[in-house]
């Protein structure tokens, strides 16, 4: 049986989940498309190759291993984008719960059975029809579970929008013994500048008590602000908008000290060696036209 437990983002990681990029479908219809970003690439004929993409991933999976990481990857199904493994599942403590994912991205589910399956059921949890929610807006931090969401309004207009209130009540009831902060985000079907995909587009904790945050990711001021007040300032580097176009805070953390980021990330990456970080820099530029860099390749299922 598998061993799953999550506290946090940056614990010690022992075994993780890591996308595929094979026979990931080419270049969509752009009404296929589900993110923005992917669009401006399909419409200007700059959407990814699947060698590179499986390149990038291959250099992710490396260092993984090379850092003792256990690494698992789903089955693969013929013609489907299977990178962003984040979002259809995640562990929090010791459950793995199933999301409901936007219908689009339905496919990918079955090529993580086989893991899943390995996990006792008691530690499954289902979640209701209502609830509707994606890996990248869930993020366990100690006491906390800071969840991005919509409500009803903008959850209705966005097919960006991938969590609900309803998901938030859910995962309130289902872990009463976290603290539940959720966080509106700012939503955009059309300009990926504006548009803060999942919560993990626009923060991300780092270490121990740091943090990479996006404002304009936060619908509501006060928001920000927590986050701010929570980390404390000068424990938080802020990104700006074409950093966060970049996905900049997107990174992945293996351990309190150890950051994989993306090769062109200058600025972060300098400022995350400054504040003592050990940081891998592999390329990882074509799986980022997609809108989704490492936080969102990954789903981690234990960390010490
Ligand atoms: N956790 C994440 N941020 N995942 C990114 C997923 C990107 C993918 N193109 C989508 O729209 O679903």
């Amino acid at each position: 049986m598998l061993n799953i437990d999550i506290k946090n983002e940056t614990g010690r990681l022992k075994s993780v989940i890591l996308g595929i990029a094979d026979s990931f479908g080419g270049t969509p219809d752009p009404e296929w498309a589900y993110d923005p970003k992917s669009k401006e690439h399909i419409f200007n004929g700059t959407f990814p190759k699947e060698a590179d993409l499986k390149a990038e991933m291959e250099g992710f999976a490396e260092v993984l291993k090379k850092h003792d990481v256990e690494v698992y990857r789903p089955q693969n199904i013929e013609n489907c984008n299977q990178i962003f493994s984040r979002d259809i599942g995640f562990v929090i403590d010791n459950k793995f719960v199933r999301p409901n994912i936007l219908e689009k991205r339905t496919r990918e589910l079955e090529g993580i059975d086989c893991i899943v399956d390995q996990i006792v059921p008691d530690s499954l949890i289902e979640v209701p029809e209502i609830a509707r929610m994606e890996g990248g807006d869930v993020m366990p931090w100690n006491e906390f579970l800071f969840i991005g969401y919509s409500e009803e309004e903008d959850f209705n207009r966005y097919e960006v929008s991938r969590t609900n209130k309803a998901a938030v009540d859910f995962l309130k009831e289902a872990f009463p013994g976290r603290e539940v902060k959720a966080f509106e985000l700012n939503k955009s079907d059309t300009d990926p500048k504006e548009n803060a995909l999942h919560l993990d587009c626009c923060f991300q904790p780092v270490g121990d008590h740091q943090a990479i945050v996006y404002k304009g990711g936060f619908k509501k001021v006060e928001d920000y602000h927590f986050l701010m007040d929570y980390f404390g300032s000068d424990n938080v580097i802020e990104i700006d908008r074409e950093e966060m176009y970049n996905m900049c805070s997107n990174v992945f953390s293996i351990s309190p000290s150890i950051v994989v980021s993306e090769r062109n990330f200058t600025r972060l990456n300098n400022e995350l060696r400054d504040r003592g970080f050990t940081v891998e820099e592999i390329q990882y530029s074509e799986c980022a036209k997609m809108e989704g860099l490492l936080r969102c390749s990954t789903l981690p299922l234990l960390r010490l």
